[in-house]
């Protein structure tokens, strides 16, 4: 059960710092994961900071069982060590993902990251959540951590829907906690746990697809034989759009997870595009590769803000019907581009290429 309204935003343990009453709408376009236990990986970290909006070291699945306690270390020197990285401190926020709650390394992840790196995370995701539950644990556990830590700001949480329950169990995630930051789909589990009969990491199959009827000769009978154009289909629409809408109700930020096909950047800018499109601000980053990806399909085009500023400066109080390029807008549509143009805003105050490019639609 979820606590009641006067108690909601009460800090679960005595000396913990406030619970946030609003999730801040941090650019998050791409969520860059690397194993902090990689040597080649780590040394690369520093130099990435203000060129990626979150960097996520990660110690869950992908990080070996034998190195689990080497990358979890490695975080920690890593967090230490890179300026600029986390925090208030700079563009670049700086996550982690621990390791599963179930797992023999969930544990001490949270100890030792919340009490050594606590003051530099902005964000922990916790894999295959199942419901409200794990999400109440892991909130009084770091409530703990963070008042025996010293912490002044709380550290929010990120939830991976990679089951079924999970996903049945969406919206009472979503509410169980004001750490609720946001959700990623977690497609490989998820298709597992579902039992898909795929063998990917995320993004389409040719074999979920829609036909084009069959063409009929002159008396009316089918040519099923015929050529017929086929659409392939989006297997993580519905999951999505769930999503969209859990987290649009309760304030948080939904993202598309993992594209696992590294070298087709062309259907990873596809997926990460229509996830860009239903509302999610953001996908995960498993290669440098990707990065750049994330980046421009989740900042606005210059076109659609453009377009935006002038039916929003058409509108005037927001209030009636114009028309525009022989299209109408009204009360809705406008609503449409200041969602548009306020994540314009905020892209453009952490992103100077950005700025200069949105600036440059009025010069
Ligand atoms: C895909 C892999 C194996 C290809 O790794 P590679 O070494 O073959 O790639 P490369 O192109 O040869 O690498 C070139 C250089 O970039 C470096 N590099 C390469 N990747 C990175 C990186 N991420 N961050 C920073 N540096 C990176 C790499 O070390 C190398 O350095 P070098 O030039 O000095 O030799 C590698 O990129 C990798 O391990 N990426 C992270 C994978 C990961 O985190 N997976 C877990 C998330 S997905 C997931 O868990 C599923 C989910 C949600 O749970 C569910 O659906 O259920
Ligand atoms: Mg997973």
């Amino acid at each position: 059960m979820t606590r009641p309204a006067k108690d909601f935003f009460a800090p679960l343990a005595v000396g913990a710092p406030a619970p946030l009453r609003e999730i801040p709408a941090r650019p998050s376009r791409a969520i860059h994961f690397f194993d902090p236990g990689n040597e080649k990986m780590a040394a690369k970290i520093p130099d990435m900071v203000g060129t990626v909006d979150v960097l996520l070291g990660n110690l869950e699945d992908a990080v070996k069982a034998e190195n689990k306690e080497k990358s979890r270390q490695g975080l920690v020197e890593i967090g230490r060590a890179t300026a600029n990285l986390g925090s208030t401190a700079g563009p670049t926020q700086f996550w982690t993902r621990v390791n599963s709650l179930d797992s023999p390394w969930g544990l001490d992840d949270l100890v030792t990251l919340v009490t050594e790196i606590g003051d530099k995370l902005d964000v922990i995701m916790v894999p295959k959540v199942q419901g409200a539950e794990d999400i109440h644990y892991v909130d009084r556990l770091l409530a703990q951590l963070e008042a025996k830590a010293g912490l002044e700001r709380p550290i929010l949480v990120h939830a991976i829907l990679e089951t079924a329950r999970g996903v049945a169990n969406i919206e009472e995630i979503c509410a169980a906690s004001p750490r609720m930051q946001g959700l990623s789909l977690g497609p490989a589990d998820l298709a597992a746990d579902r039992r898909m009969k795929t063998t990917r990491v995320g993004g389409g199959h040719p074999g979920y697809l829609v036909r084009q009827d069959p063409t009929r000769d002159d008396l009316g009978v089918p040519q099923y034989d015929a050529e017929r154009t086929s659409y392939q289909q989006d297997l993580w629409h519905y999951t999505i759009a769930r999503m969209v809408d859990a987290c649009a109700m309760h304030g948080i930020y939904p993202y598309y997870g993992p594209f696992g096909d590294i070298k087709d950047t062309v259907a990873c800018e596809d997926q990460f595009r229509n996830a860009f499109l239903l509302g999610c601000v953001g996908a995960w980053s498993l290669h440098p590769v990707q990065i750049k990806i994330a980046h421009q399909v989740f900042s606005p085009s210059v076109e659609d803000v453009a377009h935006a500023r002038r039916v929003i400066a058409a509108m005037g109080d927001g209030t009636g019907a114009v028309m525009i390029d022989g299209k109408m807008e009204d009360d809705a549509s406008v609503k449409q581009c200041q969602v548009m143009v306020a994540l314009a805003d905020e892209l453009a105050a952490i992103d100077p290429d950005l700025k200069a490019l949105y600036d440059g639609i009025d010069a």
